[in-house]
């Protein structure tokens, strides 16, 4: 029976019936490449002898090649489904070869007359004529001709093509017409001015396959198959499912698939402890962190993984794109089973609750002095009432910028809970880093009496926060409770969001070890909360840390505006490090984001309808479509404002969008998220930064959360695929003043 290895390319799209036709054709191909109604039908006159058609139906045909090796036997390449005279022509006039300079498999064409010797190369139809006399872009920018050539394994006339561009566009445009995805990426890293060893280092095409000298051209080609570049492209179909998946999957299911060589080492590669991959907003972390669960739980089907993100929507999102990634991975629903548990991080702190029972209320002595009586979790915004109502009643004497519920939320957290403090006497001298204001003993004793009020309340009231949760669950593992860590291996999504009591549960759930903690985080993305520095909490990632910089989501032009709401920031990440902005890319190209600026109100409510009204009537699915808002309120009063103009959208609390609607959404829920169409609604002054949360914070602490602002607007601008639009009202604010035009 022969193997089918599958290979994207740029075929036209094939509605539900011809694909439906494509999985049988190929279905059959792998049962019995003999099978007359196939029609496997060598070329005559072809570039490569290899290439054949195959009869998907009387209109389509597909394009195969096949190789022939003892080891392997027959392997056929599934090239992508054509009308009958475009795929004889393509299998006639393109080779699959390997790139005799970096070793990877590609397609090659090569044209001649009457089909064209075999192997002389010439260039693609498709190239742009050379235009020697304006200046060369690479040429410029120090590189040199040959380099392209002997460095890259650029064909000459590619080479010639790319040396003559004079722009970063006109290399893109090249790369958008060449048919192997290492080419397409070599180019893109050319026009972003990667040095040559950076993009032979990315696209490992150092990488040379271990090949015996006396090894046939098929034998080649087929080990060329395993080259980590070649896996952008090419992937062999292992059963029904996976061929499904590959047929239907479009370039909405390349994730499940196509993996870049940064990102399969990534999931794939085994590291001695915590590992953190962190990358800009849509550069495939997430995928990477699916992959590498289902590679962990393959590799170990008794090994126990937990995947945690955030909040329990999220999770909720990764549950569903593990089962598409994989729909055999035994997923458990309890800590301490084989297979791969998905849960919000919250979610698991109450795991360790419900699992540990009376053990969980006792190991609360740790975090109270006492044990505790059983308890729920606030509902809403009870903590904040909780504090305003023990600030009202025994914090009269703090001076006025410490009697604000932020500042005793924060100081609870990362100070109280995160050293399991319990008594005045701790407090006193307990280490407050990065809260900014300094207190002396008069006032922490002041403070003290608060947080002593807030505790009799909640207690007396039989509720606690999620801090308080997370650290009861931290003490009931530490104390042993479960039978030793209830995890192999955890990954985490979102980990800039995390607090330090987060850290310390996950440091808890899982024993320190090989492949421990994988953390997928960007710090230009918190939202919520104080940075975090992760060696803190005993996670030390000591130069275990890489960062993707390929975009896979949205546009270069949309990426520039989203990098440019950045600037002014100071970012650091959770090793303290700087954290870089500069070497995103993306490969895609569309419209300039548009800002659209309003006189007042009324006039950004129509321009949202008419924009929504002009995406829908263009044809864009309106699920596609979202408009994001600051608050729940601005996200409320668009939705009726939409409505009264006869644009219907739905709104979204949490989680997912319903039905075949637009969605409107405030910012903080789209985290995660994305949409072919987005619309940043009323990023004016007044509005973004929000000044009740400026108000809110501590003197200390506004430097902070103006960055959690900054960071909001570039969370909720990364969020679009396609288009990107920004209204305001009035003026616009000040976040809007980037560098970019
Ligand atoms: N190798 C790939 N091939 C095709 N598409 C990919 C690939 N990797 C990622 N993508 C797509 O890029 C988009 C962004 O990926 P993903 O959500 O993993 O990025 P992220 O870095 O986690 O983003 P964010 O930080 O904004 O949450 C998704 O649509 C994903 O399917």
């Amino acid at each position: 029976m022969p193997n089918v290895q599958f290979a994207k390319v740029r075929e036209p799209r094939h509605d539900a019936a011809v694909k439906a036709k494509i999985f049988t054709f190929v279905q059959k191909l792998t049962e019995d490449d003999t099978t007359a109604a196939l029609h496997i039908e060598p070329m005559q006159q072809a570039a490569d002898s290899r290439a054949r058609t195959g009869r998907v139906d009387q209109f389509w045909r597909a394009v195969l090649y096949r190789i022939d090796t003892p080891t392997a036997g027959t392997t056929y390449v599934y090239a992508g489904t054509w009308p009958h005279d475009q795929a004889i022509e393509r299998a006639r006039t393109r080779a699959l070869r390997i790139n005799p300079v970096t070793g990877v498999i590609e397609f090659y064409e090569a044209i001649g007359e009457g089909g064209g010797a075999q192997g002389v190369p010439t260039a693609s139809p498709s190239l742009p004529a050379p235009a020697p006399k304006k200046e060369s872009y690479l040429g410029t920018n120090g590189y040199l001709r040959p380099e392209l050539e002997a460095l890259l394994g650029f064909d000459p006339a590619v080479a010639d093509a790319l040396y003559a561009a004079t722009s970063d566009d006109e290399l893109l445009a090249i790369s958008e017409n060449r048919e192997n995805e290492w080419e397409r990426l070599a180019i893109l890293g050319l026009a972003v001015l990667d040095t040559i060893d950076k993009i032979r280092a990315d696209l490992r095409l150092d990488h040379q396959e271990d090949v015996p000298d006396d090894a046939s051209d098929d034998e080649r080609l087929q080990k060329g198959l395993e080259h980590p570049a070649a896996k952008m492209q090419f992937t062999f179909i292992d059963n029904d499912e996976e061929l499904r998946r590959v047929i239907e999957g479009e370039d909405f299911g390349a994730w499940r698939v196509f993996l870049h060589p940064e990102q399969r080492e990534y999931a794939t590669k085994s590291r001695n402890g915590a590992f953190r991959l962190t990358g800009g907003a849509g550069t495939g972390k997430t995928v990477v962190l699916l992959h590498r669960a289902r590679h962990l739980h393959r590799a170990n089907v008794t090994g126990r993984v937990i995947l945690t993100t955030f909040n329990r929507s999220l999770a909720e999102a990764l549950k569903r794109d593990l089962e598409r990634l994989d729909g055999s991975i035994v997923r458990v629903e309890k800590l301490g089973e084989a297979g791969v548990l998905v849960r919000g991080v919250d979610q698991l702190a109450a795991a360790v609750r419900d699992q540990a029972g009376a053990a969980f209320w006792a190991s609360a002595e740790a975090v109270y002095g006492s044990p505790i009586e059983p308890r729920n979790p606030f509902d809403g915004n009870q903590e904040t009432s909780f504090w305003q109502s023990a600030i009202d009643s025994a914090g009269q004497s703090l001076p006025p910028q410490l009697q604000s519920p932020a500042f005793f939320e924060g100081e609870y957290l990362h100070v109280v809970l995160s050293q399991s403090i319990t008594t005045r006497e701790q407090y006193f001298t307990a280490r407050r880093p990065g809260r900014g204001v300094a207190l002396d003993r008069r006032k922490r004793a002041d403070v003290w009496t608060v947080i002593e009020a807030y505790r009799q309340a909640t207690s007396l009231a039989g509720k606690m926060s999620f801090a308080e949760l997370a650290a009861v669950a931290t003490a009931t593992l530490n104390a042993g409770a479960m039978d030793g860590a209830p995890a192999d291996h955890l990954l985490v999504d979102e980990g800039q969001d995390l607090s330090p009591l987060h850290w310390g549960l996950l440091r808890a759930l899982v024993a320190e070890g090989p492949d421990d903690l994988f953390i997928a985080e960007d710090s230009h993305q918190r939202i919520y909360g104080q940075r975090v520095v992760l060696s803190r909490h005993g996670i030390a990632i000591r130069g275990r840390s890489r960062r993707l910089t390929l975009n896979y989501r949205t546009t270069q032009q949309n990426l520039g505006f989203a990098m440019s709401v950045l600037e002014g920031g100071e970012y650091l990440d959770v090793e303290e490090g700087q954290e870089e902005v500069n070497g995103y890319r993306s490969s895609r190209r569309g419209p300039a984001p548009l800002l659209v600026g309003n006189p007042n109100a009324t006039a950004q409510y129509e321009t949202v309808a008419a924009t929504v009204r002009g995406w829908i009537e263009e044809g864009v699915p309106p699920q596609n479509i979202a408009i994001l808002a600051r608050t729940n309120s601005r996200r409320d009063a668009v939705k009726t404002a939409l409505a009264e103009r006869g644009v219907t959208v739905s709104a979204v609390i949490s989680g997912e969008g319903q039905g075949a609607s637009p969605v409107v959404m405030t910012m903080h829920n789209a985290k995660g998220q994305e949409f072919s169409r987005v619309v940043l609604f009323d990023v004016s002054e007044g509005q973004m930064p929000a000044p009740w949360a400026l108000d809110q914070a501590a003197p200390e602490e506004r430097d902070d959360v103006l960055l959690r602002e900054r960071s909001l607007l570039y969370v909720a601008a990364s969020r679009a695929r396609d288009e990107l639009v920004i209204t305001w009202g009035g003026e616009p604010s000040v976040l809007l003043s980037g560098s970019w035009s």
